[in-house]
């Protein structure tokens, strides 16, 4: 028998007035996954998010949250981990005493909390400023003990809107680090990013959302499928050319400028074919072979999912 995932979400809608911010949303998410939920501003992330912690509800459709051999139609608060978007600890208090607060908070006991803020503060090399006051620390630092305090109860699932948001690089990876460290221990995670390089590299699947619609649901091998993209070449000639030339489809050809092409391909199937028509167009100079990367799907999936007026005239 198939394990029931740690979360269900079947034909969700809600709706703010005029806008649908969901507008009939199913997917799910296993047990131990990391889950990202990407999409432009506006797309629905954070209104899907309040829903899965039950601060809001579904309009219509169903929210299953299957832990403890029970569901539930939110993700229940002793199973939550939650970094919100609005961030909210105390700026005055060190960063130990607001990591304890949110752990006895919680229930910890505080024998329990204090190992597990001493190895995330080690983790997170903040080990050094643990009495410091947090308004003294960088915006990233503070990021880190937010991270921290959604974490110190061991939750089963974990929900974090824009982790990535206001990091450096190397701190946008410590994230990615600690996300690892999470699922190692069998943690589920949700999260929502604009950072599609550290999606790529974190997330076992994930849900591209538009005007609150799924646009592309799956492994990032699976997105790739959907869209029929799984790769592309760029061509470069020794002259200028005209695209009008040749004979094979076009349509999945971008003229770069006038003497460089990029070609979408699905499949290497009919790389020798494709490589002898576009040898018609004029003397090759340099060819280079890239995988297309999420960030690239991402702008692709969303510039062909039809607008509200298109999906209402039927197109
Ligand atoms: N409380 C509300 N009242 C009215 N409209 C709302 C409310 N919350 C969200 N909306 C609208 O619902 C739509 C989806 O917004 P939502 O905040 O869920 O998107 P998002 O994907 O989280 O965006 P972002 O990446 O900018 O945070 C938007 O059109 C937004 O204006």
């Amino acid at each position: 028998m198939q394990e029931k995932p740690i979360l269900n979400v079947c034909n969700v809608f809600k709706h703010y007035q005029q806008v649908t911010a969901v507008d009939n949303l199913s997917f799910s998410v296993k047990e131990g996954e990391i889950f990202a939920l990407l999409g432009p501003n506006g797309a629905g992330k954070s209104s899907l998010v309040r829903m899965l912690i039950g601060f809001t509800h579904p309009d219509s459709g169903t929210i299953t949250v299957n832990l403890d051999a029970r569901s539930y139609s939110a993700i229940p608060h002793h199973a939550l981990g939650y970094l919100p978007e609005d961030r909210g600890l105390y700026s005055e208090k060190t960063l130990t005493q607001n990591l304890m607060y949110f752990a006895r908070l919680r229930g910890v006991d505080k024998q329990i909390a204090k190992q597990r803020i001493d190895f995330w503060l080690n983790e997170f090399e903040l080990i050094e400023r643990q009495h410091d006051p947090l308004k003294s620390l960088s915006k990233g630092n503070q990021q880190k003990v937010q991270l921290i305090s959604a974490v110190l109860h061991e939750p089963k699932l974990v929900l974090l809107d824009e982790p990535f948001s206001g990091l450096d690089p190397i701190n946008q990876e410590k994230v990615v680090t600690f996300l690892a460290k999470l699922k190692q221990r069998g943690i589920t995670v949700i999260l929502s990013a604009h950072q599609m390089a550290m999606v790529e590299k974190l997330a076992d699947r994930m849900l591209l959302m538009n005007q609150g619609q799924t646009v592309l649901l799956g492994s990032l091998a699976e997105i790739k499928q959907q869209i029929g993209v799984s790769a592309e070449l760029v061509l470069r000639y020794e002259t200028d050319i005209n695209l009008n030339t040749l004979d094979a489809d076009s349509s999945r050809l971008t003229l770069l400028n006038n003497n460089t092409i990029r070609i979408e391909l699905s499949d290497a199937k009919h790389l020798n074919t494709k490589l002898i028509e576009l040898t018609q167009l004029g003397t090759l100079q340099h060819i280079e072979s890239k995988t297309m990367d999420l960030h690239q799907l991402y702008l692709k999936a969303i510039a062909q999912h039809p607008t509200q007026e298109q999906r209402q005239h039927g197109a």
